[in-house]
């Protein structure tokens, strides 16, 4: 409790081609030979804007003229706690240079997760990787299943590329079936699939991962797909939040955001509770929960990824 706190800006440059500015820690320093984004500690009294551009220009010499917040990760490492507050560069005059004598590469986001980056930076990269839609297929009965593929195959028209088959009600033969229809549409895409809760018939399917209810991830100590699948949790609280965190998640969804059908307006976090938490947890968060595209502004200035949704108005 007693180690020391130390607030992190650090900024996501891209090349006109979409490769993400990485520099690697020179001997000497924490966490030395490990490869990082850019930036530095927040000094007392500046604003987080302002200690992004002055540590980008210290760095690498170049001038950001326009950013916003990605994602903020508290993480604890043996000797210090730091919270590593990532922004997105979205415009900068100046070509990168290596003004501390540090090596500079270029690498492709999907590059990332082989590189070797400090602990902190593992929920960056899925951030990276994820994006700001999150489609959830409706809970539509079993002789429904074109229904189901027609709507998978809208949203991927609409640009979606991230979806949850939950169909909880459906035998496996059923799912298993309407779940390579939607793999391989998904694939042609671009796009991820995951299956709600069961990552046994994920794997046999070969699909990108799997979306567990709290309840589910709750009996788990850790993830139950290796890296490179995705494995998200659907979550409702802090402690829900706290487990998948500890059992390796790559994501979670929040919610109820606002008030739906299935849930009372006793039970909405409100956009002001979303943030609190999202800030508190080292993960990608969606908001979920009476959302629609309208809200993915107002969820990542709530420190979300984005916005989840179970019916049409994502798409
Ligand atoms: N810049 C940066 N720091 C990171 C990342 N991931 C991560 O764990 N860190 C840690 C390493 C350090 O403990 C801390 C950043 O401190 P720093 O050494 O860059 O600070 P600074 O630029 O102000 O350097 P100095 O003036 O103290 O020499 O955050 C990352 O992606 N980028
Ligand atoms: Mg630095």
């Amino acid at each position: 409790m007693s180690s020391p706190f130390v607030h992190v800006l650090a900024g996501v440059v891209r090349s006109p081609h979409g490769r993400i500015l990485v520099a690697q820690r020179r001997q000497g320093t924490h966490l030395a030979g490990l490869w990082e984004f850019p930036g530095g500690k927040l000094e007392p009294g500046e604003q987080r804007l302002d200690a992004l551009v002055r540590e980008l220009r210290e760095e690498v010499g170049i001038v950001v003229q326009a950013a916003h917040p990605l994602i903020s990760v508290p993480h604890r490492y043996p000797e210090k706690r730091i919270v590593l507050d990532v922004w997105e560069v979205t415009g900068y005059a100046g070509q990168p240079q290596a003004c501390e004598g540090q090596s500079l590469a270029w690498i492709a986001p999907s590059a990332l997760p082989e590189l070797p980056m400090p602990e902190a930076d593992r929920p960056v990269i899925a951030a990276l990787r994820l994006p700001e839609r999150y489609l959830i297929t409706p809970p539509l009965a079993m002789d429904q299943g074109d229904a189901v593929l027609a709507g998978i195959r809208n949203a991927l028209e609409s640009g979606i590329r991230l979806v949850q088959l939950r169909l909880p009600a459906w035998t496996r033969d059923r799912l298993a079936s309407i779940a390579r229809t939607a793999r391989d549409y998904c694939r042609a895409a671009g796009a991820r699939l995951l299956l709600h809760a069961d990552w046994q018939l994920a794997t046999v399917l070969g699909l990108d991962g799997v979306h567990l209810p709290a309840r589910v991830a709750a009996t788990l100590e850790r993830r139950p797909m290796p890296a490179g699948k995705w494995v998200a949790v659907s979550c409702h609280r802090a402690d829900e939040l706290a487990h998948a965190e500890r059992i390796g998640a790559d994501f979670a969804t929040l919610s109820p955001v606002r008030e739906t059908t299935s849930h009372p307006a006793a039970a909405v976090l409100g956009w002001q509770r979303f943030s609190a938490l999202a800030s508190e947890f080292a993960l990608p968060i969606y908001a979920l929960g009476g959302l629609d595209a309208g809200d993915i502004e107002a969820a990542r200035a709530a420190g979300g990824q984005g916005v989840a949704a179970i019916r049409g108005p994502l798409a």
